[in-house]
């Protein structure tokens, strides 16, 4: 397949290595310094891009896909608020795009298990929530953007939270995300539950960066056939 990276950085790199393994080309690796060439890619010449890149350039980036014709997944987070526009766009264009917080497969997996451990503790009003996630300090968001799709997965079960909020609350309806930045840590995720007494706590671990590039490349691989805007539960069937 013929894969355009939209982003050369930490992700880029790591998915063009998979990618080449797998058998693929790179067609063209967009980045900061020759952000202007996406503007002379099309259909023709891309059979799917790639898009990790900054949250400030993401829509713009992937608005551009979509207008010349070319399937596009992005994992970029921190411009979500412009997701509607962006999905209004792809249906005028009969286009195809797919976004995921998270490509691991494992983290989807883990996404499954909050949802149900937070119907469980609906009842069990004793228990108090929160969730903390960790990242390396060269993160520009805060909190995770899976970090956001599990607060979803808690506030969507939990009745008795309401929203979420990256601090500390002393306010009951609100789920607090603690967002903690330390060195290399590729990416970690913990919810917990915690009673007068015991707690329970789940929790994934990202060892590199690998799981998620895997998972971008996996998701490339099935996308130029899909139409409109899917998800990883429509990849992985969940
Ligand atoms: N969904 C998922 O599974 C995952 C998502 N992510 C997300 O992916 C994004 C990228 O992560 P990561 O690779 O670690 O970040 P990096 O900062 O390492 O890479 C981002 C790259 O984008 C480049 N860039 C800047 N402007 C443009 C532009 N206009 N077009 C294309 N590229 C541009 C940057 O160049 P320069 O440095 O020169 O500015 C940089 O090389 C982040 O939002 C992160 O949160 C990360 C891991 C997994
Ligand atoms: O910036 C990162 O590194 C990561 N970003 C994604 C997120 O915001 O959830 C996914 C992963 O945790 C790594």
């Amino acid at each position: 397949m013929k894969i355009a990276l939209l982003g050369y950085g930490k992700m880029g790199k790591i998915i063009e290595q998979i990618a080449l393994d797998r058998g693929h080309e790179i067609v063209a690796k967009i980045d900061k310094d020759n952000a202007a060439d996406l503007a002379n890619l099309n259909g023709d010449t891309v059979d799917v891009a790639i898009e990790f890149s900054m949250p400030a350039v993401a829509y713009d980036n992937l608005t551009t896909c979509i207008k010349n014709g070319i399937p596009v997944l992005s994992g970029t987070t921190g411009w979500l608020d412009k997701l509607p526009e962006l999905e209004q766009l792809v249906a005028e264009q009969n286009g195809t795009f797919f976004y995921a917080s998270n490509y691991s497969i494992g983290v989807n997996l883990f996404f499954k298990v909050n949802e149900f451990l937070a119907k469980l503790m609906n009842p069990q009003k004793e228990y108090e929530v929160d969730m903390v996630e960790i990242h390396h300090t060269e993160k520009l968001d805060a909190p995770s953007g899976t970090a956001i799709t599990l607060a979803e997965g808690v506030l969507d079960n939990v009745e008795r939270k309401a929203k979420w909020v990256n601090e500390s609350s002393e306010k009951a309806e609100e789920l607090d995300i603690i967002s903690l930045r330390e060195a290399e840590v590729p990416g970690t995720h913990s919810v917990h539950y915690r009673s007068e007494v015991d707690d329970i706590e789940i929790k994934h671990t990202a060892h590199s960066r690998k799981g998620f590039a895997l998972g971008a490349v996996l998701v490339a691989e099935w996308l130029p056939k899909q139409k409109g805007v899917c998800s990883m539960d429509d990849f992985l069937k969940l």
